[in-house]
């Protein structure tokens, strides 16, 4: 009865907002739903067809992916409800809609109940709302400065080396088949992060100098982050006394990991704070630095005796929160945490798959290599400037590949946002006024907004669903292309809107620059928004950017990447007998194999990645390639 009044709560709520929507009978954000849906829908699909078809789709927690524009395009509106027991949910892809949702943060607040697995270590600067969340931006910005960025390119330029070097040798041979392309992508990420933003420089495989487990642990400091991060899910899902008590390989793997980094992570604090006690100041991101000095801990206070902040060492050898203290100890660690979690796998995800499509797409590969001769020219990779190079970098065929793959597999598919309960709010969609209702989830659809046709210059329907980073060139011929800086300033706002931005006080994000450069096509506001957008937007924006054109231009300067397609042909037969037909035919086989992962093999867990399946490459030096000239089928 209850589930029934709720359903019937959900769908009035829905008659009266004005928007398009369908009912579905049950909530596909629910816990249960998402952990036992596998057991349940082949059940369901033994239903009448004409019972179920209208629904039973958006039952998996994947359908983001499988119906990207499609559900939008059926039902004729950019935004459209789901009407379950559990709750209402918005899903948008309109332009517009999504501008007005991220600059009215009070209307539209995050639904926390979403974000609090991420509460992992403490509050952080993701999971918090309101004046607990300005606290936490407002000590976790001043990082992220234009200087610092220096630091990730030059850490991002010496991981990639390395990487590279790992695929093909010291003396730089052809790769064969790399099968862990995404494994160590995100291997890179981590380094990056952890050297830019925490000091710690991380060891490939092929340099390692056997890193001793330093005493007191029982893993290195990269065998438990990289540990934990595998086993992420498992730790955010299993309650804490069963991931300590559990018999299970798995759980005990998991919380050593999770035991062994909190243990690092509080020996990093330690010394940072011995550290400003003793007066020295350290050059460079210093993540934790800014944390510690953040939450207000200065010399003075931690060696002045009276001070609250003096000492007084909790159990874990930690000097416990005093009360003056800005942000507690839990919350330094929570978001040293999530910058690592939010800062290194969505900047691999997109490193990953820029290296996978250009695989699948020879031209554009060369015209990327064509532009960075022309930035870099014979320069050694030692003199590649970040001022003079960057900029460059960000307008060319680099920043449009770029670009181009976070249009097409943003790592955040859907972002989420809500109405707070028992107050609906107003929105303004293609002209029309609506109210979504109050205690509605929203899901800003950024693959369905990214393939919307309105907002994309393409050639057809296919091209709107293909790697062709081309379109982001703007074509001299065609100057409605052409966006001066000045478009790109954000609307004028209401008054209504200023004031309230006025008395919150926002903290200025540490770079508000637009999302691409001027010199390639800029998308109307809203409708590009792989970083998210409005205060909500993304911290580490120019971070990730800066790390993946740093990749790119390393890779693809002096390499080429090709789909491996040992499986269809001997290496030998390819290098010496295969005929222009037979290269043809297990190209397209090795191609379509891609397609089809790419369609049927993703899965999101935090970030969408490539769970089912893998795609090999071969990385080859520039010249040597098999499939140079191979032209994608149109
Ligand atoms: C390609 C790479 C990246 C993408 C696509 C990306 C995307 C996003 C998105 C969509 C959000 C909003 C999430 C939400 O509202 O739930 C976000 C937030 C955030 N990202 Fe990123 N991100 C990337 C890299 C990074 C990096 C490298 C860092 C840090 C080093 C970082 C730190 C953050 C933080 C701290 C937030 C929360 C901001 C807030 O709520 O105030 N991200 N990111």
């Amino acid at each position: 009865i209850h589930t029934y009044r709720c359903f019937q709560t959900n769908l009035t709520a829905a008659k009266q907002s004005g928007l398009k929507y369908f009912c579905t009978p049950f909530y596909n954000f629910n816990r249960f739903w998402l952990v036992t849906h596998q057991l349940w829908l082949p059940l369901l699909n033994l239903l009448p067809k004409q019972w179920t078809e209208t629904w039973i789709d958006y039952l998996q927690p994947e359908f983001i992916w499988s119906k990207l524009y499609g559900t939008f395009e059926n039902i004729g509106s950019d935004a459209f409800l789901i009407v379950s027991p559990g709750a209402n949910t918005l899903y948008v892809a309109d332009a517009e809609a999504v501008t007005q949702i991220t600059t009215r943060r009070n209307d539209f607040p995050k639904p926390l109940g979403m974000y609090a697995i991420l509460d992992l270590f403490g509050k952080n600067v993701v999971t918090t709302e309101g004046a607990v969340w300005r606290h936490h931006r407002k000590i976790t910005s001043p990082p992220f400065t234009e200087r610092n960025n220096h630091l990730v390119w030059t850490e991002s330029l010496h991981q990639a080396q390395s990487m590279l070097t790992g695929w093909v040798g010291k003396d730089g041979q052809e790769s064969g088949a790399v099968w862990d392309v995404a494994a160590q992508a995100m291997r890179l990420s981590l380094h990056v992060i952890s050297r830019a933003g925490f000091g710690v420089r991380l060891q490939w495989p092929h340099e390692d100098s056997q890193t001793q487990v330093p005493e007191g642990h029982t893993l290195t400091y990269k065998d438990a982050l990289s540990t934990l991060l595998e086993n992420i899910i498992v730790v955010l899902l299993t309650p804490r006394w069963i991931l300590t008590h559990s018999p299970l390989k798995l759980h005990k793997v998991a919380n050593e990991a999770f035991v062994e980094w909190g243990k690092y992570m509080r020996e990093m604090y330690r010394a940072k704070r011995a550290e400003v006690q003793s007066g020295e100041s350290r050059d460079g991101m210093d993540l934790m630095g800014a944390l510690v000095k953040g939450a207000g801990i200065t010399t003075e206070s931690l060696n002045d005796s009276t001070s609250s902040f003096s000492p007084e060492k909790n159990p874990n050898g930690i000097p416990s929160s005093p009360s003056k203290q800005l942000l507690t100890d839990e919350e330094i660690l929570g978001n040293a945490f999530v910058f690592i979690l939010a800062g290194h796998e969505t900047a691999a995800n997109t490193i990953h798959f820029s290296m996978l499509f250009l695989a699948m797409h020879p031209a554009s590969q060369r015209r990327l290599q064509t532009d960075l001769d022309a930035i870099l020219g014979s320069k050694p990779l030692s003199a590649w400037d970040y001022d003079e190079d960057v900029p460059k970098l960000f307008g060319s065929m680099c920043g449009a590949v770029m670009n181009e793959e976070l249009r097409l597999i943003p790592p955040v598919l859907g972002i989420p946002k809500s109405t707070p309960e028992g107050k609906p709010q107003g929105l303004t969609l293609d002209g029309k006024y609506v109210t979504v209702p109050g205690s509605c989830n929203i899901t800003l659809n950024t693959a369905a907004l990214h393939r919307n046709p309105k907002y994309w210059p393409h050639t057809s329907e296919q091209d709107l669903l293909t790697f062709r980073p081309e379109r982001w060139l703007r074509d001299p011929r065609h100057p409605q292309h052409q966006h001066p800086e000045e478009e790109q300033k954000p609307k004028p706002r209401s008054a209504n809107e200023k004031e309230a931005e006025a008395e919150e006080q926002e903290p200025e994000g540490p770079d508000t620059r637009p999302d691409t450069s001027a010199s390639l096509h800029r998308p109307p506001r809203g409708s590009y928004i792989p970083f998210s957008d409005g205060h909500r937007s993304c911290l580490g924006r120019r971070f990730a950017q800066i790390e993946i054109l740093a990749v790119l231009a390393v890779i693809f300067k002096t390499y080429s990447v090709e789909l491996d397609v040992s499986e269809y042909i001997s290496d030998a037969e390819l290098k010496t007998s295969a005929s222009r037909d037979v290269k043809t035919a297990v190209w397209g086989k090795a191609r379509a194999e891609s397609e089809r992962l790419l369609r049927e093999g993703m899965g999101t867990i935090i970030t969408v990645q490539m769970r089912r399946g893998r795609v090999p490459l071969r990385f080859v030096r520039r010249g040597e390639e098999k499939f140079g000239d191979f032209e994608v089928p149109t």
